[in-house]
């Protein structure tokens, strides 16, 4: 290995370059890229990333790196391309690119603390102080002192920076760096084992250290915790032992297990013709290195299979296979499957995993370990230096955009990373989204599908009931309209399970004064709030905010506010009445809140322990539970008409996929659909399962309206404590963008700028928001042009303001 007595260092601050930082010879050895690092940069200490080894500095004095963080690299030097093409793509800076990667608590780094002085102390007595200052002094006076960060979050006074300032100027406060510690690392275990030594006979020895050793003689080697299983003063005892040289103690990493039951092996079922076909297009083009596809198969058309087939090759190649999936809820039964075939060979990446599960199984892809991945969106980082396919399931969802920080698309990475590895990818879907199937029309993707659904059975049959019908019914009946109660009712009958869907979690999402009239908003965001009735609570789905259920109106005082509107825990609650004897679950993200719970409410689905279920779109996807065969959608049009041109097609996928939630056993299924809207195309083309019918309909459309495919956009969002001065930057930025286009008569033709609007949501957490679109055939045209706004000196000098730069974005509010 050459030892480079200098290195390319990407730091987590907003620089968008690396930096060059030299070796100190001790640590000579032990630099590699990929390695943490902790470095010097301005005042502070830092977390860096080694990018590669240098010769020397340049016209640059370099300064020392001050330790090394790991032991084993965090990611494959070849990985580095694809996070600075990230970097690039998504105008972010390239430190915190690879921050956004990699398990989260990594980081070391100095955080400013304030600290009340002897003299802050004695300012505390003084008279004239205010509330504010006392507050702050008394905050500050510990040991360390309070972060900045935190006295900023406890502390909601707009002149905060400014007062702190006075006040470390009056010599009350002191400032000083304090190292902030990572929050995740290796978990380290004791491992025991026979000792050097004979035992010596002269010597008794208590019986619980002779039960003791006998266990290790036996064992051999047992690890300290399974150890004290059996002998609770095993810790104390092994110690002594160990001193006579009895046993001996070593001390290794261990991977703390994230997997839930053991999952039986399976036998792999017989392809059906099509999924042959499938498998057999992408196998036979493996020569070809990079080859792009979209997985057309219908709703339980058994598209898993076909991933298990081509995970199953790569790693027969001595490769790796990246396997994303959208929902968490999704990702227990995709990793079953996966477990069900290849054992151990598995590495999980996702949100319900704690901060040291995550890191061991990063460790574990990290050292190759394992060879597939399977995992929400920020697996597409898996540090893989090997990769052999890439799937991505469900490839139309949401999900796989993030939207914030790095407000990347892992579905779109997954297509770059395929790239520069030079393998195949494959997006799956059943309703695959507008921008890849134009990309199967345009001749980039190739197209695989799979028409039926596994041992011919039948799609299921949609009936659309109009809601307009029960408008001056009783409001039970236009919840759960007749023709729904009855399919329910004759289902549960049969001993079958139904689902009823609705995407709006909690009881009531429309409560309002009905004195002044008045609904309950969020105090820091522009929405109306939500009733909990379990947890007796309003609440803000934007921030968590609550308030009481006893609450008065905010607006005029009075205890006047009723309750409109409805979410899946009324619908429970009314199904609860409508069929007391039928067993119900409730699946939303406020049932699936507490770890563990999620799994075991799928469990129960699969396990047939209940008979109802209400679920929002965590269940509406990818799921196979083959006893449902009703599925009830308690309102279709509730996504439509919101101010987002992706309006139609996310309701169209929504509905297409939860109805294909039914009759995936031998059962055939039955969807019963309430809408306001039933002559919707929209609507029309969901009860028909026609994907082509609606792509056919929705592409003009775009066409028309210049909206992707047939144009790229980035949306520059603007935000800050201020209205005023947020909307100030909003008009300044889109001077600035204006004239910048301007300049260049091609751009002036082609980029629109749309705004500066306030956005649909003004203010989430007590931040006031602006946004402009900007649009153009050419992706070039538009990254130049916001990047000139990202450095614009009028824009960065605007301390206040955060300046979001979506590019692609997803949502639009
Ligand atoms: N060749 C096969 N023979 C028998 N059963 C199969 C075969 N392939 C898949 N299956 C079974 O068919 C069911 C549906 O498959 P799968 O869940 O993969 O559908 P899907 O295409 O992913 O559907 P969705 O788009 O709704 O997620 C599963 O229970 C699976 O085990
Ligand atoms: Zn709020």
């Amino acid at each position: 290995m050459t030892q480079w007595p200098f290195m390319d260092v990407a730091v987590t601050l907003p620089m968008p370059h690396s930096f060059v930082y030299a070796v100190p010879d001790y640590l000579s050895d032990t630099c590699r890229p990929g390695m943490r690092v902790l470095v010097p940069f301005g005042k502070r200490r830092v977390t860096g990333y080694i990018l590669k080894g240098r010769k020397d500095s340049g016209d640059y004095t370099a300064k020392k790196i001050l330790d090394v963080l790991d032991d084993h690299p965090l990611f494959p030097e070849n990985e580095i391309p694809f996070f600075r093409w990230v970097a690039d793509y998504y105008m972010h800076p390239l430190g915190e690119t690879i921050k956004t990667a990699l398990p989260t608590g990594l980081e070391r780094r100095d955080v400013a603390h304030v600290r009340t002085t002897e003299q802050g102390r004695m300012a505390l007595d003084t008279p004239g102080l205010s509330p504010v200052e006392s507050r702050i002094l008394t905050l500050a006076d510990t040991r360390q002192g309070i972060s900045r960060k935190q006295l900023f979050n406890t502390m909601d006074s707009p002149s905060l920076r400014s007062l702190l300032k006075k006040m470390q100027d009056s010599g009350w406060l002191s400032v000083t760096a304090v190292l902030k510690k990572e929050a995740a690392s290796a978990r380290l275990e004791k491992f025991i084992s026979p000792g050097e030594k004979p035992p010596d006979p002269a010597k008794k020895l208590s019986l619980k250290r002779q039960q003791i050793l006998s266990i290790v003689a036996e064992k051999k080697e047992i690890s300290l915790t399974a150890l004290r299983s059996q002998v609770p003063t095993a810790p104390r005892l092994v110690k002594l032992l160990a001193q006579d040289g009895r046993v001996t103690i070593t001390q290794r990493r261990v991977c703390r297990d994230p997997f839930g039951d053991p999952v039986e092996p399976d036998i792999p079922p017989e392809l059906t013709s099509e999924q042959a076909n499938a498998v057999n297009t992408v196998l036979n083009h493996l020569d070809q290195g990079f080859v792009p596809y979209l997985l057309a198969g219908v709703t339980g058309s058994g598209k898993t299979e076909i991933y298990l087939r081509l995970a199953a090759d790569a790693v027969a190649r001595g490769k790796s296979a990246l396997v994303l999936v959208p929902e968490i809820a999704l990702i227990s039964q995709t990793e079953r499957r996966f477990r069900a075939r290849f054992g151990e060979q598995i590495a999980v990446i996702h949100s319900m995993l704690s901060q040291g599960e995550r890191l061991d199984q990063w460790h574990n892809i990290a050292t190759g370990k394992v060879s597939i991945v399977i995992g929400a969106r920020s697996a597409i980082f898996a540090p893989f230096d090997n990769i052999g396919i890439i799937i991505v399931d469900e490839e139309h969802d949401g999900s796989y955009k993030q939207e914030n920080g790095l407000r990347y698309n892992a579905r779109d990475l997954a297509v770059v990373r395929a790239r520069m590895c030079d393998c195949p990818v494959v997006l799956g879907s059943a309703t695959p989204s507008v921008q890849i199937a134009h990309n199967v029309r345009t001749g980039r993707f190739q197209q695989l599908d799979l028409h039926h659904r596994v041992n011919d059975r039948p799609l299921p049959q949609i009936t659309l009931v109009d809601l307009k019908k029960y408008n001056d019914a009783p409001p039970m009946d236009r919840i759960i309209t007749p023709e729904l109660a009855k399919a329910i009712r004759t289902c549960l009958e049969a001993g079958n399970q139904a689902l009823i869907f609705l995407n709006r979690r909690g009881f009531a999402s429309f409560p309002a004064c009905s004195a002044c009239h008045q609904p309950l908003q969020c105090r820091h965001c522009d929405i109306t709030m939500t009733l909990h009735l379990s947890a007796h609570v309003y609440k803000c789905h934007l921030c968590g905010f609550c308030l009481p259920e006893s609450t008065a109106c905010p607006s005029c005082g009075k205890k006047a506010v009723k309750n409109f509107g409805f979410g899946t825990e009324k619908i429970e609650t009314l199904l609860k009445t409508m069929f007391p004897d039928a067993r119900l679950a409730r699946m939303d993200q406020d049932s699936t809140a507490r770890k563990g719970s999620a799994l075991a409410l799928l469990k129960s689905i699969r396990n047939r322990t209940v008979d109802l279920i209400v679920g929002t779109q965590m269940l509406a996807k990818g799921h196979d539970f083959p006893a449902i065969t009703l599925v009830g959608v308690i309102c279709a049009d509730l996504s439509m008409n919101l101010p987002d041109f992706r309006a139609g097609e996310r309701t169209f996928q929504l509905l297409a996929q939860v109805a294909g939630r039914a009759g995936r056993g031998d059962v055939p299924g039955t969807v019963i659909m309430q809408t306001y809207n039933p002559d919707h195309f929209t609507i029309e083309a969901a009860r028909r399962q026609d994907v082509t019918a609606f792509y056919n309909r929705e592409i003009p459309f775009r066409k028309a309206l210049k909206y992707p495919p047939f144009t790229r956009m980035i949306l520059v969002k603007l935000s800050g404590p201020e209205k005023e001065a947020v909307e100030q930057a909003a008009l300044q930025a889109a001077a600035i963008l204006l004239q910048l286009k301007d300049a260049t008569p091609e751009m002036a033709q082609t980029v629109d700028i749309l705004g500066p609007i306030e956005a649909p949501i003004p203010r989430i957490s007590s931040r006031f928001r602006w946004q402009l679109l900007i649009k153009s055939p050419s992706f070039h045209q538009i990254s130049v042009l916001v990047q000139a706004l990202q450095n614009h000196p009028d824009i960065t000098r605007r301390r206040t303001i955060s300046l979001g730069i979506d590019v692609d974005p997803y949502s639009l509010m």
